[in-house]
């Protein structure tokens, strides 16, 4: 019989506010254990929670860009459970009215080729939800110890339908997500400082199936990379388990990437029963027309819908823009240089920031914000090398001298002297003259309608010149000498 997989990822995303959910204390990471902590955090008795309307900002922002319906009301729950990671034996969560409904993520799935754009497909969300995170158990070898500064951090869970197919899908579906979050401002989505973490869904049944597999939690996924590879691993144990006559069970599990091997932490009869009922101590929240139009007025717009406009807008070719709409701050560089060089010279602008400049940030583990090659810098040096002035071979030297400077490309070119030679000269004549007089098959083969016979007369001019004529100022020289 034939399977296939069906996957539904739990993304949990940390909301980049200065404070915490529910008080204003400073929320953050990195800071010395239990800092970041108030009354409210450690939950002592007597405190309230007060609502953070950034975090809430941000949750609808998040809803918009991802094209989910924004509750008139929702409201908040309480999702009992007694574990240290939760001073107050709850989390406060959303269960039943959650901010934002359906909506979906598109992904773009890997194409025929590096080159080649891939099939778009948009994966449908149930829900997201806000609530708050919970503190950290840091095990040391005979203790455990708990830190409370995450504790309360805004979070959103963004929860998919079980729609996912394979692991490329989900790893697609997450870089997707990611990119929109960080496209947002909503969150940096760090998944080293856990700022996003992916719990994983898999089951997998017969091919014509309609009724949905026993599922199966895969927990601690804590790379995009390991999340793909997670799923993968459980397709495949689960198809074994079910190939050798034996049935998969409902359960938890725990991937370790690093191993590349998963086992069982608890099964459904442990399951937990989080007794959710409101909080009696928050009010629901209502989202009117006017607060959702706030928002949507400061919605970017997305990778996707960049790229789509990259195609049309600058005739760009799909591997620049690939690489360009994913980094909101190089895409925005790109587009400030290709104005500043004005029409028809977007794409060899994009070259120079894709190649050039990333492989020397890369090489300098710079970052593009404080690049010394500022936008108008790459504009100037093709424009040059448009005009004639710079062949590509020395600008590529300019480029170099530029990084490590910031000195404008003209001024580099004026102090080195590494201008083309001059162009209207009787000297560039004789060259192109000498050069139809030495090759006579050439010219009698561009004659007899071979375009391409041309370059047979350009080696031996740029011999003559030393590599310095303007090949632009050559290849018009030629034709009209030709024409003669
Ligand atoms: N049979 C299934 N196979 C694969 N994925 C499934 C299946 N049933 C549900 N899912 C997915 O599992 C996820 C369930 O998440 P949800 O938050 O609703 O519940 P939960 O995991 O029980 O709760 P918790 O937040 O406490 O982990 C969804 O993404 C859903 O699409
Ligand atoms: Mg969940
Ligand atoms: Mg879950």
């Amino acid at each position: 019989m034939k399977y296939e997989a069906v996957i539904g990822l739990e993304v949990h995303v940390q909301i980049k506010t200065h404070s915490k959910m529910f008080t204003r204390v400073a929320a953050g990471y990195g800071q010395p254990a239990n800092t970041l902590t108030d009354p409210v955090v450690l939950a002592l008795p007597g405190v309230l929670p007060v609502m953070n309307k950034a975090a809430l900002d941000a949750i609808i922002k998040a809803g918009l860009l991802l094209g989910c319906d924004i509750a008139p009301v929702c409201k908040w729950d309480r999702k009992n459970y007694f574990y240290p990671d939760s001073p107050k034996n709850y989390q406060i969560s959303q269960f039943d009215q959650p901010i934002c409904l359906n909506g979906s993520v598109e992904i773009e799935l890997p194409g025929a080729a590096r080159n080649i754009q891939g099939e778009h497909k948009k994966i449908a969300l149930t829900r997201i939800h806000l609530e708050e995170d919970v503190g950290k158990l840091n095990h040391e070898a005979f203790d455990s110890l708990v830190d409370y500064n995450r504790a309360g951090t805004p979070l959103m869970e963004i929860v998919s339908e079980p729609v996912i197919k394979s692991a490329e899908e989900a790893y697609a579906y997450l870089t997707s997500l990611r990119a929109t979050m960080i496209y947002g401002g909503i969150s940096d989505c760090d998944m080293e400082k856990g700022q996003l973490r992916c719990d994983a869904n898999i089951s997998i049944r017969p091919v014509g199936e309609t009724k949905l597999g026993t599922k199966v939690e895969l927990k601690n996924l804590n790379s995009i990379s390991y999340v793909r590879d997670g799923i993968a691993h459980e397709i495949q144990r689960q198809l074994a388990v079910t190939q050798a006559g034996g049935t998969i069970v409902q359960e938890t599990r725990d991937y370790d990437g690093e191993a590349g091997v998963s086992q069982s932490l608890r099964s459904k009869e442990m399951a937990h029963d989080y007794r959710y009922f409101p909080d009696p101590d928050l009010m629901p929240v209502k989202v009117d027309a006017a607060w959702k139009a706030r928002i949507q007025a400061e919605c970017p717009e997305l990778p996707f819908a960049k790229q789509t406009r990259f195609f049309t807008q600058y005739s760009l070719p799909y591997t620049l823009t690939s690489v360009l709409v994913w980094d909101r701050t190089l895409a925005d560089y790109f587009e400030e240089a290709a104005k500043f060089a004005g029409p028809g010279k977007a794409q060899a602008v994009g070259n120079w920031i894709v190649n050039d400049l990333q492989r020397e940030l890369g090489a300098a583990k710079l970052d593009l914000a404080v690049s010394k090659v500022r936008p108008q810098h790459i504009a100037d040096l093709v424009t040059l090398i448009d005009a004639g002035t710079l062949l590509n071979n020395t600008a590529k030297e300019v480029f170099i001298e530029m990084f490590a400077t910031g000195e404008p490309p003209a001024s580099i070119v004026a102090r080195k002297g590494l201008a083309a030679a001059p162009t209207d000269t009787a000297e560039l004549e004789g060259w192109c003259r000498d050069a139809i007089a030495a090759n006579a098959k050439s010219v009698a083969e561009f004659k007899a309608g071979k375009e391409s016979a041309i370059n047979g007369l350009k080696g031996p001019i740029m011999k003559a010149s030393k590599g310095k004529a303007n090949p632009k100022l050559v290849d018009e020289t030629l034709r009209r000498l030709l024409a003669e």
